[in-house]
């Protein structure tokens, strides 16, 4: 419902609402008549979903819905989460990224270009919402495991915000989807008619650094308390080390990553029955993720028992010159060295095969962007080493992905422990439905932002991501456990959620970084009905706004959908 001075917002043409609503919104007439339950309203909107055969078209379908009836859209979002999850995120959205300046219709989002330096907080300015509670930053650099996109990657905040809303009810019009113009280092998108960026090349490090700089202030002095999660950043990105401990903000890729596939490790490593100081661990891909991932299961292995070192040691990194070592001859990338291994008595070992022959891991890891990179003689390898081989090929989008689901489990004779960053469809073996996990940052950036939101933290504290995998690794019902899962149930990510968001509350409050006073002293069980009802939900939104209307009389008091945690 809009203030009565503001055109409508689109919430206001659902077609849910009263007639007594629609004039209060001054949309009366400007819909049909009827007033639509809403389950008609998704029975409708399924059908032409069935209609449009191909997943991008589905995607774009769900675009407009969500800029013309945002109540609805995410009614059938959060209501139909496991089918529309893999439809407006990974991996259709890498498709709607590919295509994004091809298919453009409407703004989704804040573009701002390198050419507005000095003027950033202007542009800010234009945003039309009041409020801003949280937003994904990108400057398209690393999209998925699709290079860079430059700003065809908005694609991305949109899709992660919209998790953030159906995932973990933070409202709508709080979310502000951002696109770092700064150029492009993919020649054939500046040479691209159609495409919507400047034609420049990339800027660089230090010219990003500056302009990061602006930005941070200016996204802060506008919407104090905003949460600011960087996301798909080509590496080395340096944001953590340099607006860590002074502003709310997190990197997903490295954090958000390394919190859900510890999570999905702890209930992995507990199913092998081998302990800790005999896992081995092999990383093909030694990026944001890879060392954000390894370094997260580093800390979980310490709390276990190990020293430092003997931790470290558990884990071989590969990137694109082969085996992390320190005598390679090449100057490491800072973030690599940590991992650097020093006990390969000068052989060099190339390949990832020469790496998994040598090292026998009992865990294989994927985050290079290369698919099927996880050969069937790998797998089978692994099979035959490990009574439960754990396999997680977590490049994104599904083409990326290091092996299949079905490859995985067949070439182990169905002993994998599986996780993928995209999803895969459950396989039938011996009469059993086998589901395979999926570990991607989905299950926990949105608890990890809610948490954060409203505890009013002032920084994002490695405990705070820390208690968001342990939180998730918990949420797990009994009867998950016992099929086997290392994940949630995705059609349950709501509650889960909530589990992590009052992990990550604890967290801050132990951390003393909250600034939410009136939850400090209660019990798990107010908590956790306190987090509920600030929680969005399009399911009673039309309820909500019509109560609101009836018990409005002066009409210049209407606030509307202009609500907010902060
Ligand atoms: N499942 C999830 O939640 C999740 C989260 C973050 C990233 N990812 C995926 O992980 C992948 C990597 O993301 P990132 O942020 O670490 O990117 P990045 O650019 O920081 O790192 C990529 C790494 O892969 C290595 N690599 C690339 N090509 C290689 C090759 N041919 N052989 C060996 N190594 C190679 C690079 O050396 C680098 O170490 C992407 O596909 C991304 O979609 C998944
Ligand atoms: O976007 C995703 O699906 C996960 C992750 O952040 C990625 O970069 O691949
Ligand atoms: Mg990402």
């Amino acid at each position: 419902m809009s203030a009565a001075h503001l055109p409508p917002a689109p919430g206001d043409y659902d077609t849910s609402h009263s007639t007594t609503v629609r004039k209060y919104n001054r949309t009366y007439g400007l819909v049909p008549p009827a007033v639509e339950s809403l389950d008609v309203q998704a029975s409708r909107c399924l059908k032409q979903l069935e209609r449009r055969p191909q997943s991008i078209d589905k995607y774009l379908y769900l675009s407009s819905l969500r800029s013309t009836n945002v109540h609805l859209f995410y009614r059938l979002v959060s209501q139909h989460i496991k089918d529309m999850a893999p439809l407006i995120y990974t991996p259709t959205v890498g498709d709607g990224c590919l295509q994004w300046s091809h298919n453009y219709v409407q703004p989704e989002g804040l573009y701002i270009s390198y050419s507005d330096r000095g003027h950033i907080a202007s542009v800010l300015h234009n945003w039309p919402q009041v409020n801003v509670e949280i937003t994904v930053v990108t400057d398209g650099s690393r999209i998925l495991g699709l290079g860079d996109l430059g700003i065809n990657g908005m694609g991305i905040p949109v899709g992660k915000l919209s998790l953030y809303v159906a995932c973990a009810g933070i409202r709508p019009e709080a979310t502000l989807p951002l696109m770092l113009d700064l150029g492009t280092g993919n020649k054939s998108l500046r040479e691209d008619p159609l495409y919507m960026g400047s034609r420049r090349e990339k800027v660089s490090a230090q010219e990003e650094k500056e302009f990061l700089d602006e930005l941070m202030v200016a996204l802060t002095e506008k919407w104090p308390g905003i949460v600011i999660q960087f996301e798909d950043f080509k590496n080395p990105f340096p944001a953590l080390e340099t607006y860590g401990g002074k502003y709310t903000c997190f990197n997903d890729d490295i954090q958000g990553t390394g919190a859900v596939v510890l999570a999905g490790i702890i209930s992995a490593v507990k199913r092998t029955g081998v302990p800790v100081k005999d896992q081995r661990a092999v990383f093909f891909g030694a990026g944001s993720a890879g060392v954000g991932v390894a370094k997260q299961i580093v800390e979980y292995f310490m709390r276990e028992g190990l020293t430092e070192d003997e931790a470290r040691r558990c884990f071989w990194l590969v990137d694109t010159k082969g085996l992390v070592t320190n005598d390679r001859g090449d100057k490491l990338a800072e973030h690599k060295i940590y991992f650097s291994r020093d006990d390969n008595a000068g052989k060099q070992y190339k390949t990832l095969e020469e790496v998994v022959d040598h090292v026998r891991p009992t865990i294989l890891m994927g985050l290079s962007t290369i698919g099927g990179a996880f050969t069937p003689d790998m797998l089978t390898k692994m099979g035959q080493w490990n009574e439960h081989p754990i396999i997680f090929p977590l490049s994104n989008p599904s083409a990326n992905s290091e092996c299949t689901f079905e490859d995985a489990l067949k070439h182990t004779n169905y002993k994998a422990l599986f996780a993928s960053g995209s999803p895969f469809a459950s396989i039938e073996h011996d009469g059993k439905l086998e589901t395979p996990g999926q570990g991607n940052n989905m299950y926990v950036f949105p608890g990890i932002g809610l948490g954060t939101i409203l505890s009013k933290a002032t920084t994002i504290t490695q405990s705070m991501i820390y208690a968001s995998a342990t939180s998730l690794s918990t949420s797990l019902h009994p009867s998950e456990v016992s099929q086997g899962w290392l994940y949630p149930e995705l059609a349950r990510i709501r509650d889960v959620s909530v589990i992590v968001a009052m992990g990550v509350i604890k967290a801050a409050q132990e951390a003393g970084v909250d600034r939410e006073q009136s939850i400090k002293s209660m019990g798990n069980e107010e908590l956790e009905k306190w987090v509920r009802s600030k929680m969005y939900d399009p399911t009673t939104e039309t309820q909500r706004v019509e109560e609101e209307v009836q018990g409005l009389t002066d009409p210049s008091k209407w606030g509307g959908n202009r609500g907010s945690h902060l």
